[in-house]
């Protein structure tokens, strides 16, 4: 109907089990070839897609490859001793990891 309010549930997509090898897991393979080549794949939607899809994502890829890049030269990250991360986290506008702890190591 006119006037509704559409949200799409991206998570459907990127945890789908029949897209992703691994969905509940880091693994960063889902994005390598067997020569360990990047491979685009098409349920990786985190813009969502079509008329109304993310306006931001080239700047937003652009700060994210900074940010991220600028924080892996300067510093080596690690987990507590016997500590395992979770990939649970908090369900609301955005899904939002449980507050935790790691070590930053200047390189
Ligand atoms: C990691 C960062 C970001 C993610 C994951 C993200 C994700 C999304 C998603 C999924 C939508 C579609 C929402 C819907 O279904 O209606 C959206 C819309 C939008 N985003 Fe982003 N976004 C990010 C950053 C940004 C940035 C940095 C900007 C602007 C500087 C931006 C501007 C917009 C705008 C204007 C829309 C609405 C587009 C429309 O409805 O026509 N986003 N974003």
């Amino acid at each position: 109907m006119q006037g509704t309010s559409v949200m799409p549930n991206l998570t459907s997509v990127l945890f789908d089990k029949t897209e992703w090898e691994t969905p509940d897991t880091f693994n960063p393979e889902h994005f390598l070839d067997a020569e360990g080549k990047f491979v685009r794949r098409d349920a990786f939607l985190p813009f969502s897609a079509g008329k109304r899809a993310c306006l931001g994502e080239g700047l937003a890829r652009m700060e994210l490859f900074l940010f991220f890049v600028s924080l892996l030269q300067t510093f080596c990250f690690s987990t507590l001793d016997g500590v395992q991360l979770s990939t649970e986290g908090i369900i609301g506008a955005t899904r939002t990891p449980y507050p935790f702890k790691i070590y930053a190591t200047a390189r």
